[in-house]
């Protein structure tokens, strides 16, 4: 349901409903069918010319109080606040009051200070020039080439324009501004207005003389006020002809060079009447919604052709401005413009950043697409470079195809869209897009456009999550249900231009292809006129039911829905009066201009759109065919989040799962822990067995030289023993048998559990042992004897020690579970109390046999500095004595020891020993035979102490 909006409201505010065009006279209606343009004749005729507004047509001024005035309520001229002066005698009311009737806007001083003089916009046009020439309009065929014009009978029905674009009395006042600038200009007019059908009125600009050209909707209060001068009949049939939302436009070039006087003569341009009128041969005058001379800029054509489409677009409608024209006229020129003019492309660009500025309440999602259509054929010129092949061909691109669905309608794809966040993110975009565009040079332009360039701008917006509701239920035009997305489209083109003949081949199939397609949009709006009539009424049987033959180009395909009615459509008509700088003679330079007139007013006359505000989709964004990228991403944004809050739980999860199991870790690596001292334990406790073993076996060995040493005062060993052996059968038979009663001891010792073998034999040394014993005769050798013997019993300790100590740390090794087991058991067996004992019993034990064994080194040593005095003596005593004959190996052996041996608190000299009588010999050598048995039991004590010590590192773990 449309909603209607107050009329002082400010024109910012979007509608709420379709868009219907502004109610105008149906001057078809009115018209015979004889007036009707014919598709196939190219000026337009005088019956044509002759529609005329019909009294139905024209608003009657409404009571500024009241909506129920009758047509006697009409204000004649006179009436009307207007410096015309009063309707001429002979007028009738129907042909005068269309403009005069209306009461004129508030003048500020601001309107004209800010905008310059329009005929277009009420609130930059000075008003009483505008009024008067509005008033003129119409049958004198005198032109005027100045602005300002000269009152004129009324235009005849084909020069009516909708030359009231943004004028109409009909239309909220506040849509009425053209300009971005002027918006708070009208606004601050409007609303200091007295009442809304004042403010309403005092805005019309006469526009009702015209078809009046406005993208407004129609509103309640616009129907309240036509009533009083319409026909229900009258306003549906308004209502239906969509004419409002149809602006054309014709921008004269200025010439180049030389200006030809005939031609200056024929043609008339007047801006402010909105007219181009031509005397010559075909010639006519043409009335459009805005006529734009050469002194016109870009920006005023921008203001008044295009800029309140672009707003609309914003708001939900879809939008279609293209220029058209002959080439070289001014078609790119008015389009992109240039850095200090800019065109209709970049300011609309700023225009709609500045409309998002201005909507907080509203988000947007801008994208944009640019292609042309060269020799029928589309290229995306945002898709990287598009390469020519042989033939003119382009290649390096996929094919382009249009295509056509229900909800968007034709469209081609696949095309590159970029998002856009910014004017200048957006207007970098369309200039790569320019650089991609085929350009040439002709001899009409130098820079000629050789291909149909479209730029799509997609508006997606929907009211923000958190927008300000009460604003928006203020202002009902603006208010839409949240959540739905509005998806409109603004089409920017900029047409190829109609030319003759080229020279080149090249530009000849461009040539052709360009006009073939500009004829097929010449083709079907000409027929739009019989589609119209279909829908409408019934008078014009020759065209209706006519071919619409939009297939017959990728151009009028593509402009399809804007044609048929979908979007608001502004046309830009350019063309060029003189020939001079044209390539084109005279008369088809003319011939040329004349056709893109006529093109002009059928477009005019016969596009009738229907635009609505296009439907805010609540799609879900899931649907794959859904247009909405702001659906998509809202969708896509919930399930980001959706996700998001998932890892979040997942990583709380873990954490607890990593909490826990360092927990497990912790646990794990404490019953390790106690494992491992378990494990310890059991190893001390199998080496504390194995030390065991190792003493016993020490013992038992000790205990075998104990036995020989101490018991028999005699060294025995199996290598005493086996010297023994032969020294016996050397024949001194006195000493051997005592040795060898003590080995015999020796060997009888029970369980000592230790092979004979085990023991290595005392080396021998030979012929010169035996020479120096038998020397001697008195034991010497035999002491000697002893000292090896007593070595080698050392080394051979020293070596089982060792062996055994070899075999616990294997032990510890290899088999520490087995042991364990095993320990573990005789643990369980024995109590603590026990192993202690144990232990200090072992202790014990080695303590004796370390000191047996430092015993055995003081004895060594003392033997050997024995026998070194001895030969000392020796050598002294009798020169060539025997000692004399010592090998180089005993004196170095004796020269070990230089110890003082003390034996009853006396030192023994060795050098006496060996000079004393016989019986005192004997009584030292068993005083040094003691002597050396208790060091040799210290020696052994020491040494096992060392083997202690070297384990000590392990019992220490313990
Ligand atoms: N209103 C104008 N004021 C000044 N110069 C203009 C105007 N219109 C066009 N020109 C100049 O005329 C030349 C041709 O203009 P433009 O290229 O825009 O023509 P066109 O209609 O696009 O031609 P084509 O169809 O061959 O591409 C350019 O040099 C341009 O600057």
């Amino acid at each position: 349901m449309t909603t209607l909006p107050r009329p002082s409201r400010p024109s910012i505010a979007p509608p709420t409903g379709p868009l219907p065009a502004l109610p105008v006279a149906k001057s078809r209606s009115n018209a015979s069918p004889a007036s009707r343009t014919s598709p196939s004749t190219l000026l337009p005729s005088p019956a044509t010319a002759s529609r005329a507004v019909s009294s139905s047509a024209l608003p009657q001024r409404p009571s500024p109080k009241s909506h129920s005035s009758s047509t006697s309520n009409v204000p004649t001229l006179a009436a009307a606040d207007t410096p015309a002066g009063p309707l001429p005698p002979g007028k009738s009311l129907r042909k005068t009051v269309s403009i005069g009737a209306f009461p004129q806007p508030p003048k500020h001083a601001g309107r004209t200070a800010s905008h310059p003089p329009s005929p277009l916009s009420a609130s930059s046009t000075p008003n009483n020039d505008s009024m008067d020439q509005r008033l003129s309009a119409g049958g004198s065929k005198s032109v005027t080439p100045s602005r300002e014009g000269s009152i004129r009978k009324p235009a005849p029905r084909a020069s009516l324009g909708g030359r009231s674009l943004l004028k109409s009395p009909l239309t909220p006042p506040s849509l009425l501004n053209g300009s971005g600038e002027s918006v708070s200009v009208v606004n601050t007019g409007h609303l200091s207005l007295p009442s809304p059908p004042q403010s309403r009125n005092s805005s019309a600009q006469g526009s009702y003389a015209t078809s009046a050209t406005t993208f407004e909707d129609v509103t309640e209060e616009d129907s309240r006020g036509r009533s009083d001068s319409k026909t229900a009949a009258d306003r549906n049939s308004l209502l239906k002809d969509g004419k409002g939302n149809v602006i054309v436009s014709v921008r004269v070039r200025p010439d180049v060079g030389v200006k030809d006087s005939k031609q200056e003569l024929e043609w008339d341009v007047n801006a402010k009447r909105a007219l181009v009128s031509y005397q010559g041969k075909e010639g006519g005058e043409y009335y459009y919604d805005n006529v734009f001379d050469t002194q016109d800029n870009n920006r005023r054509v921008y203001d008044a052709a295009a800029k309140r489409l672009v707003r609309r677009v914003m708001e939900g409608y879809h939008g279609t401005v293209f220029a058209y024209g002959m080439t070289g006229t001014g078609k790119t020129f008015s389009m992109q413009g240039t850095a200090t003019n800019p065109g209709v492309i970049p300011l609309a660009i700023t225009d709609i950043f500045s409309y998002i500025r201005e909507t907080p309440q509203r988000e947007f999602l801008l994208r944009v697409s640019y292609l042309e259509i060269y020799n029928e054929r589309i290229n995306d010129l945002l898709a990287g470079p598009i390469q020519s092949g042989l033939n003119g061909q382009v290649g390096g691109q996929e094919e382009i195809k249009l295509r056509e669905d229900s909800k968007r309608g034709v469209y081609a794809t696949p095309l590159k869209e970029e998002i856009v966040q910014s004017p200048t993110q957006l207007l970098r975009v369309i200039a790569r897009g320019d650089n991609a565009r085929r350009v040439a040079g002709t001899q009409f332009n130098a820079r000629s456009s050789r291909s149909h360039a479209v730029v799509q701008i997609v508006v997606e917006s929907r009211e923000r999550a958190g927008g300000p509701v009460g604003s928006l239920k203020e202002n009902k035009r603006s208010a839409i249900a949240p959540g739905g997305v509005r998806v409109s489209t603004l089409s920017l083109i900029d047409l190829a231009g109609s030319e003759k003949a080229a020279d080149s081949k090249e530009r000849r199939t461009e040539g052709s292809h360009i006009n073939k397609s500009l004829l097929t949009l010449g083709t079907v709006i000409a027929n739009l006129s019989g589609e119209k009539d279909k829908a409408g009424s019934e008078k014009d049987k020759a065209s209706k039911g006519k071919h619409l033959p939009y297939r017959d180009s990728k151009l009028t395909r593509l402009l399809q829905p804007a044609l048929s009615g979908n979007s608001l459509v502004s046309i830009l008509c350019t063309i060029q009066i003189g020939s001079s700088g044209s390539a084109a003679t005279a008369n088809s330079h003319t011939g040329e201009t004349l056709n893109t007139l006529k093109f002009a007013s059928r477009a005019k006359n016969n596009i009738v759109s229907h635009a609505k505000k296009a439907d805010e989709s609540l799609g879900n964004g899931v649907d794959a065919g859904s247009r909405a990228l702001l659906d998509r991403y809202r969708v896509e944004i919930q399930e980001l989040r959706r996700q998001l809050e998932e890892q979040n739980k997942a990583k709380e999860t873990t954490t607890e799962v990593k909490e826990k199991d360092e927990e497990e870790e912790k646990a794990r690596e404490l019953e390790d822990k106690h494992r491992h001292e378990e494990q310890m334990l059991e190893m001390q406790l199998a080496r504390t067995a194995l030390k065991e073993r190792i003493e016993h076996l020490n013992r038992l060995i000790l205990s075998s030289k104990s036995l020989g040493v101490n018991a028999n005062r005699s060294f025995s060993s199996m290598s005493l023993q086996n010297r023994g052996s032969l020294l016996s059968n050397a024949g001194d038979t006195r000493p051997i048998s005592a040795r060898s009663s003590a080995s015999h001891a020796t060997l009888e010792v029970p369980g000592h559990g230790m092979s004979h073998a085990s023991f290595p034999t005392l080396p021998l040394e030979g012929s010169e042992e035996d020479d120096s014993l038998g020397e001697n005769g008195d034991g010497i050798a035999s002491q000697t004897a002893q000292i090896h013997a007593l070595q080698s019993d050392l080394a051979d300790k020293n070596r089982y020690i060792g062996t055994l100590e070899k075999r616990l740390l294997q032990a510890r090794r290899s088999s520490h579970s087995r042991v364990s087991m095993s320990l573990s058991q005789k643990l369980a067996a024995s109590d603590d109390g026990g192993v202690n004992a144990a232990i200090a019993e072992r202790d014990a034990e080695i303590s004796s046999l370390r000191a047996q064994l430092e015993d055995k080194e003081r004895m060594i040593a003392a033997l050997t500095s024995a026998g070194r005095k001895r030969d000392n003596a020796n050598d002294i005593g009798s020169d060539g004595s025997p000692a004399s004959r010592r090998t180089s190996h005993q004196r170095s052996e004796g020269s070990n020891g230089s110890v003082n041996v003390k034996v009853k608190g006396s030192p023994i000299s060795p050098v006496g020993l060996l000079s004393s009588p016989k019986a005192e010999r004997e009584q030292q050598l068993a005083d040094v035979t003691r002597m050396l048995d208790e060091m040799l039991s210290q020696r052994v004590d020491n040494a096992t102490g060392a083997r202690r010590s070297s384990l000590r590192p392990v019992s220490e773990d313990r």
